[in-house]
């Protein structure tokens, strides 16, 4: 079984094209779908014990939580060390799944593919780009961003060039849907 490592800077893409390989047929795990799982599940109660008024009703409030951390790098690293590990339970499960199903190629969708060092854990990685204005146009059309928010989520971040360079397939996502559509039936062709 091929997994394929779909990675991206904010707003580059990644859902989009996720959703594009779903239409395929392919098998796709979000880590941000989990990250979404994990806060409103069980574990919820794990955040509000490191990051007290952070969960309402069992569930995180994710602008409660971002306000405690995203400009504070070393609870930022704290945060991470909690729910990284149980992100990472939850795509060995969906791996051990697509196996038991004779999948033969599957993607993951890891925003922090490269920051965490999980491209070792991939036989391939696809990045998703667009030129930084465009980033910034669809990153601002979002409710609730700032200027500061964004420059604390793209100081955690690797560069999009470094990103690039590191790519087995790279699909720049402002050419528009029927271009990456194109590429992602490629990409399927080839690894499939
Ligand atoms: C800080 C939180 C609460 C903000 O939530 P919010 O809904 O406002 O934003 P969202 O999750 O959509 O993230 C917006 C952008 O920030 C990026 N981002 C999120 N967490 C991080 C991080 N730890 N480091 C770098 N970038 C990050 C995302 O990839 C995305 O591009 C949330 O991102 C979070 O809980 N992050 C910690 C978990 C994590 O590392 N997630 C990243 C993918 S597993
Ligand atoms: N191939 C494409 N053609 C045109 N627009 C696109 C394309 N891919 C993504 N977009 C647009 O860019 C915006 C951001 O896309 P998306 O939400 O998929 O990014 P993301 O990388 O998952 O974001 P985040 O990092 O914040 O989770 C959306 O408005 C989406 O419609």
């Amino acid at each position: 079984m091929v997994i394929l490592g779909l990675t991206g800077s904010i707003g580059m893409g990644k859902s989009t094209t996720a959703d594009m390989f779903a239409e395929l047929g392919v098998p796709i795990h979000s880590a941000d779908a989990a990250v979404h799982a994990i806060y409103s599940g069980p574990d919820a109660k794990l955040i509000e014990k490191q990051f007290p008024g952070t969960v309402i009703d069992g569930v995180v409030d994710r602008g409660k939580l971002a306000a405690q951390v995203l400009d504070r790098p070393e609870a930022l690293s704290i945060l991470e060390k909690l729910v990284h590990p149980l992100v990472r339970q939850a795509e060995t499960e969906f791996l051990k799944q697509a196996r038991e199903a004779g999948r033969t190629l599957v993607v993951l969708d890891i925003p922090l593919l490269f920051e965490t060092g999980r491209e070792a854990a991939v036989d391939a990685v696809l990045v998703v780009t667009a030129p930084a204005d465009v980033q910034r146009q669809r990153v601002f059309a979002r409710p609730g961003m700032t200027l500061e928010k964004l420059r604390n989520i793209l100081a955690r971040q690797m560069p999009d060039e470094e990103k690039r360079q590191k790519a087995d397939f790279i699909i720049d996502t402002s050419l528009g849907l029927d271009h990456a559509r194109k590429e992602v039936a490629s990409i399927v062709n080839e690894l499939g």
